[in-house]
Parts: structure tokens; sequence; C-alpha cells
């Protein structure tokens, strides 16, 4: 049977190693009890052995997977895919050129090559659609299989620039598996993340080796991916609520101030050093409360805690290991994590931190100022220096352009500060989508902003943007079942600013700003009313 044409075979693929078997178990035995539970497509991988037993292996798996019409794929060997009939091959970037793979093995075979370049799409889509069917995508994350790999892990933003790349040269016809690291656990937020940046094109599959061929109950592990790829939703807030329909009203920040007062959610800092005495503070003058933790073994039961939101401010590091648990742990258990990549493009040390906790999970909320944001979306340069102090109406719109990019790529509520705040969502509800995307893109987001005016204050104190930070997590935190994610993040930002108006208005400088700051928080949250508040929440009209 010719598969080329079938474009739907490459939703989970396995691909074998032999050197990985639990215990009384074959590779055929894992084949077959991976095809019997579902899998799409089967990749034969051994890089150790003899072609002789490399050709019976294959043989005898391409029975199966001929009973159970799997397509199976030949890695490296052409030789061997011609020799047992396979239906395709597999090769890389240092393995045989691609035309001369295709002149080999004929129109009819599929072929699959290994991409982590966008000049490698580039290429493809210069030889076209005869010659790679599909790509696998990849290294994604740190992976045990392919020890001596020199590739750097490219996280979910890699993926998302490969995908950009196919859709720039209209490369249409080329099928996408990611492959690397992928797990049970990072599996949903890759599906969700990866989408190409005009909406229009996802993942068609994934492509793993250990998951299955290492688990003692393959056909479970199959079968359990399965249930993922086929689920169309991303949960990854439990059950808060994703959907940001209408525009916040001042009802909706009571609702939001009296599920904290009611929940008195746990803020958990990890955060720089200037920041945890002013940040712990404005938590309890919310009526949260802030543990102050970098202690790797307890981040377990600390999220467990109900109510439990993780802020998460890189401005001075706890050890990359305690940040990966802490990330890992929280989504885990659905429960909120708030990111504030303090001097995101000031450093490349800095950068490359944060970029890796950014490819290790999923967060609810990505707060910055306008460097920060605009470095998130790589749209800084040097001209740009200092926007949040001279902000003219083009810098405006460059910042909205980047906060719609951070919220769209990061799949989450992005937040820009300054003496303008902006607001957009881009979780698409939590919606997830294989092969074509959701049709949005980062245009079709909405944008909302926040004033009150210049507080020029803000800037004479410390941490005060962190404390932003504090605030959002302690109103995300709190918030009961069904609660708006997006309306807790609105309300932070408002609450806090018409704080900051307030303490203007009445301190003698920076020391009694800093004071009444606190205690116009307290106030206005036990107060609750928010009719009163003095900041204002805009939506951006774009026909405008
Ligand atoms: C689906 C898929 N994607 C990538 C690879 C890796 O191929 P390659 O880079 O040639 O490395 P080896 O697998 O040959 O070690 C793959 N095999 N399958
Ligand atoms: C073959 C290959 N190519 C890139 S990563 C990889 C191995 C993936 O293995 P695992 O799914 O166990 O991480
Ligand atoms: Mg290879």
């Amino acid at each position: 049977m010719n598969y080329r044409k079938d474009t739907d075979v490459y939703k989970l693929y396995l691909v074998t190693d032999s050197g990985m078997l639990p215990e009384g178990t074959t590779l055929f035995s894992q084949v077959e009890k991976a095809v019997k539970a579902g899998i799409t497509l089967v990749q034969i991988r051994e890089k150790d052995s003899d072609t002789k037993d490399f050709i019976a292996e294959a043989l005898e798996v391409k029975k199966l997977c001929n009973e159970y019409k799997v397509p199976l794929i030949i890695n490296d060997r052409i030789d061997v895919a011609l020799a047992i009939g396979a239906d395709g091959v597999h090769v890389g970037q240092d393995d045989m050129p691609i035309p001369m793979v295709r002149d080999l093995v004929g129109p009819d075979m599929i072929i699959g090559w290994s991409v982590g370049k966008t000049s490698e799409v580039q290429q493809l889509a210069e030889w076209g659609p005869d010659y790679v069917d599909y790509i696998g995508i990849g290294t994604l994350f740190p992976t045990e299989t392919k020890k001596n790999s020199k590739k750097v892990p490219m996280g979910p933003q890699g993926a998302i620039r490969i995908l950009d790349a196919l859709q720039e040269y209209k490369a249409d016809w080329c099928r996408t598996v990611g492959i690397g690291g992928l797990h049970a656990p990072n599996i949903p937020r890759v599906l969700y993340q990866c989408t190409s940046s005009d909406g229009k094109r996802a993942l068609d599959g994934i492509s793993l080796v250990s998951d299955i061929m290492a688990s003692p109950t393959a056909d479970v592990a199959t079968k359990r991916l399965l249930e993922f790829l086929d689920d169309t939703t991303y949960s990854y807030l439990g059950d808060l609520n994703l959907q940001s329909n209408d525009e916040p009203t001042s009802h909706d920040f009571h609702d939001v101030l009296a599920q904290v007062a009611k929940n008195r959610p746990l803020v958990q800092h990890v955060t720089n050093k200037v920041h945890q005495n002013f940040g712990a503070n404005v938590t309890l003058a919310l009526g949260a409360s802030p543990i102050m933790s970098e202690i790797e073994s307890e981040v377990g039961e600390l999220c467990r805690i109900p109510n439990a939101a993780l802020l998460l401010n890189t401005g001075s590091v706890a050890p990359l290991s305690m940040l990966k648990t802490a990330v890992a742990a929280y989504n885990e258990v659905t429960r909120p994590i708030v990111f504030d990549p303090v001097g995101y493009s000031a450093t490349t040390t800095r950068r490359d931190l944060n970029d890796a906790l950014l490819s290790y999970g999923q967060y609810a909320c990505i707060k910055g100022n306008s460097g920060e944001i605009l470095g998130l979306a790589g749209l800084n340069s040097s001209s740009m220096k200092g926007v949040d102090a001279t902000s003219t109406a083009s810098d405006a719109e460059l910042i909205q352009s980047a906060t719609r990019i951070v919220a769209y790529r990061y799949k989450t509520i992005a937040v820009c500060t300054g003496e303008t705040d902006y607001i957009c969502d881009g979780t698409v509800g939590g919606r997830r989508f294989i092969s074509t995307g959701s049709g949005i893109g980062p245009d079709d987001l909405d944008m909302y902003y926040v004033q009150d005016g210049h507080i020029p204050m803000m800037g004479d104190i410390t941490a005060s943007g962190c404390s932003l930070g504090s605030t959002i997590a302690s109103l995300v935190g709190g918030l009961g079942p069904d609660g708006s994610v997006f309306n807790a993040v609105v309300a932070a930002i408002v609450l806090y600013k018409s704080a900051g108006r307030l303490a203007a208005d009445g301190c003698d400088g920076s020391g009694s700003f800093h004071v009444r700051l606190i205690d116009n928080l307290y106030k206005l949250t036990r107060v609750n009313n928010p009719d009163t508040w003095s900041a204002v929440l805009k939506k951006i009209d774009d026909s405008e």
C-alpha cells in the first residue's frame, strides 16, 4: 500500500530502540502491544544491529504492521528499506542527502527528514513536494535516548520557529512530528503551544521512543498518549476558567477580591532579594499569605495547599533544579504560575535562563516591563532602550504587538507594565489543535489597557513592578472553581494602579509612598468597592 498521500498517519509515531527494553519483553512484543493499542506509525531504529538481524526484525514487524495497516519506516538504512519493501525511510542531516534518497527509493516511499533549523525548511521547500513528506522536529527536550546528539534542545519555541518557516516557504505538503524528550507530563503542553504564528498550522503528531519502548506496559502507555492527542483542551489550571469573554467590570473585580478574602491563597514567592520583604507585605495587605521559599524538597507540599500559586521572578536566581522542580510541581497539580522574566534581554545569561524556564512549563501569566516583553517577542532593538520613560504613539503600537506575540507564543495572559499597562489573553480558552491550528493569530487577540495618569513614584521605590507580580499571583491564586483567570489578572492591575495613584497623591516622598502603597492596597481590598477605583480599564478598538 502507498501511504505517501495518507496525511493522517503522523498522530502517534513510535521509534524503536532495543537497548531499553524492560525485562521479559522484546522489540517485537513492545511494537506489537503499541500497534494493537493504536499507534499510527512505526520506525525501526536499530543503531547497533547487524544487517542480518536488522532485516529479520524488520520483516517480522512489517508483517504485523501490514496486518494492522500501520506504515513502517526504516531509520537510516535505505538498503534495508528497499530490501524488505518498507513504506518509508527516515534520514537525518548527517545521513544520505534527500535527492539521492528519493532517486533510490522511487516516488512511492515516504521520506522523513530530521529538522532543527529554519534553513533546512527553506531547503526542503526548494526541493518541493516530491522529496520530503514529513519532518521530525527536534530535539525538543533533553533525552537519554540519543546520548551523543550535539543538538541543543529547542523547546516548544524552537518548534514554533520551524512551523513558521514551513508557512513562510509554503511547504504545505510537509507533515510534522515533534521528537525528543516527550513524555506524558509535557506532551499536552507541547501540543497546546506548538502552533505557527499565523494560527494555521499545528504539529501533526508526536514521535517518541522511551515512553513506549521502555514501558513495562507499552499498550497502556500508548493508549494514554492517544488520549492526550485526542483531547481538544488543555486544562493546565484545573477547574479555573480560561475563557475571557466580555470586558471585565467592577462587579467582576469585586467578585475576584471576595474570592481572595474567602480562600486566603498561599503565594509561594521565588523572587529576588530586593523584592522579598516588600512582596511579602503586599501579599499580606491583599489578604493572601506569602511564603518566600526556595527549598526544592518542600515545593511538592506547598503546591498542594488549597489555593496555592507560585510567583516566579528571575531577578536573582535560585538553583535551576529548584526552579524546574517548582514549575513541574505547580503544572502537575494545575495551580497557577505567574512568571516575571526580570531583565530578560539584559544579558545572554538571563535570556538563556528565562528561555529555559519558559520551555519547562506552562504559565498562567507572564508579566514584564516593555524591555522584557519586547525582548521575549524578539522585537527589541537598541533604539527601544528607555522606551518605558518616553513612550510615543508608535512605541505604544510596538509594545502592543509585542504583548500580543508573547501572549500567543506562550499561550498565556501577557502583561506589559508601564505608564500604561497592556493586557492580552493568548490562551485561546485552553483549546488545542492538531495539524490545522485554531486559525486565530496574535493580531486577532483582544488587547486591553489600564491607565491612571503618570505615577513617577512607582519608579522611585524598589520592586514596585515585582509587587504587581505578587498582586496578580494573589488574586489568581484566590480564585474558586470556575473563577476567571483573566478577570483576576485585570483586577490585580486596576487595583494596583489605583492604590499607586492614591499613595502618590498623598505622600511626602518615596518613603511614605512605599508605606502608603501598602496601606491603600490594604484599604481598597478590605472595602472592596471597585466602582471607586481610579484606574480605568479599556479595550483597544482596532477598527479605530
Ligand atoms: C521521527 C524522527 N525524527 C528524528 C529522528 C532522528 O534522525 P537522525 O537525526 O538521523 O538521528 P538517528 O535517529 O539516526 O540517530 C528520527 N529517527 N525519527
Ligand atoms: C531519535 C531521536 N531523534 C531526536 S531525539 C530522538 C530520541 C527520542 O527519544 P525519547 O522519546 O526517548 O526522548
Ligand atoms: Mg539518522
